[in-house]
């Protein structure tokens, strides 16, 4: 059946969810939970109370879930997208390629309305790639999320060929060539980090199943929402039939941030400044990188003399750039985040120019660099523009930067054990040391 006629089957958009309920079967544990996609009823995670530091083994959830019993089906296509359209003589007429499906999670937020826009005008995947856009929400932003979709709408975007909304990620995920996956829950006034990362930890366990139970097999997974490295962890480890390497971490807008910092203390402009990595966590913890970093193709350190600006204004800089910016607007980075967003994506779809490298937070397991293996770590890729990657193996390290690479991993290592329970590696411990901020908090 053709992508055209399946979009055309679909009722429209006021047609309301139909209530249904999931049975998951575990296979760490004999705990089997129900769980309801009707929009009458809260979210996965939302209604779970806090995981404190130590569960009994009968609390411990399960990582992986297999559904039962339950048809393939395709999520509400919205309004105009449920139209019939002839995608064969376009792509005959216009060269276009086969269409391939975006899932983008929090598809109601703010860095969501910024980057749905940019996906939809062919800004990311080309002007000859047509797409399909499955919005995921929750509960509570279901109607946001449909003004999402008129807007989409009207904006009339030729390369926009289907758009679905939703709130089950079972549905919302189903045939996904990519998932972008913002969607998570702020950090609330006196919520500790432990408290974050359940919470959010949560959503990823049950996107990274739900990823596992209907996503291309070789879907490519970017992880936004915060704590974006180890929800990261969490999310790949509850989908075990799909590659540990097609995960990502979100550490492209620091790797940005960072750029700019150096152009300006340099006195170029951002376009000469290359080699930038952020390593480790999305956290104030993490490592933007001078030594191997280059500016006109020059070491930055022979460029930028002023050591102790780069060991402390610099770094400080790119750590907290997302809190002063929070203080002067009163809202988190979201036009700039979506944009480090396509960027992402724009470096695993093309080709790294020759001799530079990008900053992912990726699965560690085998790096070159003797970091920890089992967390989510940012460090330099590149692409041939295959949508993977590999890591770069000519960095330097002096003590300065292994230190304070070895300070992020284990920052990492710690929210690592604080996860066991989302990840299937038993009980949770909870030993985080000291409460480092992500880089939009004060
Ligand atoms: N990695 C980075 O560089 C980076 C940078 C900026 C922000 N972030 C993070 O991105 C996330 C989103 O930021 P925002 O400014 O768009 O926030 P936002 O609050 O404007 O939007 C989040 C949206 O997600 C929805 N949502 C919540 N839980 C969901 C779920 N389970 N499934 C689907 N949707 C869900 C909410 O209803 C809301 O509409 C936050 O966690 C933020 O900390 C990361």
């Amino acid at each position: 059946m053709s992508s055209s006629m399946a979009v055309a089957e679909l009722t429209s958009p006021s047609s309301s969810y139909t209530r249904k309920t999931l049975h998951y079967s575990s296979q760490f544990s004999n705990v089997s939970t129900r769980v309801s996609s009707s929009r009458s009823v809260c979210f996965p995670g939302w209604q779970k109370s806090r995981i404190r530091c130590s569960l009994t083994s009968n609390e411990v959830q399960a990582p992986v879930a297999e559904k039962i019993d339950e048809p393939k089906k395709k999520p509400e296509c919205f309004g105009v997208f449920c139209l019939t359209y002839d995608l064969k003589a376009e792509e005959e007429t216009k060269s276009w390629k086969k269409l391939i499906n975006i899932a983008v999670s929090g598809a109601a937020g703010m860095i969501s309305n910024h980057l749905l826009f940019k996906l939809a005008s062919g800004e990311v995947f080309g002007p000859n790639q047509p797409i399909a856009l499955k919005l995921l929400g929750s509960e509570r932003s279901f109607q946001a999320l449909e003004g999402v979709a008129m807007e989409l709408e009207d904006s009339l975007f030729p390369l926009l060929r289907e758009v679905s909304i939703g709130i089950d990620p079972y549905e919302v995920f189903q045939d996904a060539e990519w998932a972008l996956l913002i969607g998570a829950k702020p950090r609330g006034p006196g919520m500790e980090r432990a408290d974050l990362l359940d919470i959010n930890g949560q959503i990823f366990a049950e996107q990274g199943k739900a990823l596992n139970a209907v996503a291309s097999r070789n879907v490519k997974v970017l992880i936004v929402g915060n704590p974006c490295n180890t929800n990261a962890l969490i999310c790949l480890k509850n989908a075990p039939d799909i590659p540990a390497k097609n995960f990502h971490a979100l550490t492209r807008l620091d790797e940005n941030r960072a750029k700019c910092q150096l152009a300006l203390k340099a006195g170029v402009f951002y376009d000469q400044v290359s080699n930038v990595t952020i390593w480790g966590n999305h956290s104030t913890t993490q490592v933007p990188d001078f030594l191997n970093a280059k500016i006109n193709g020059l070491p930055v350190k022979e460029v930028i003399k002023d050591t102790k600006w780069l060991e402390e204004g610099f770094t400080e800089k790119v750590q907290k750039r997302g809190g002063v910016l929070i203080q002067k607007w009163g809202r988190s980075s979201a036009a700039s985040t979506a944009v480090s967003v396509v960027d992402a994506i724009r470096s695993l779809v093309t080709p790294t120019p020759e001799g530079d490298w990008f900053s992912s937070g990726v699965y560690t397991t085998g790096n070159p660099y003797g970091i920890a293996d089992g967390i989510v770590f940012s460090m330099p890729c590149r692409s041939k523009g295959d949508g993977d990657y590999e890591l770069v193996k000519d960095v330097i390290f002096d003590d300065y930067l292994w230190s304070r690479i070895k300070k992020t991993e284990a920052e990492l290592l710690a929210e690592q054990k604080c996860v066991a329970h989302l990840t299937g590696e038993g009980i949770a411990v909870c030993d985080l040391p000291g409460d480092t901020m992500l880089p939009g908090e004060m």
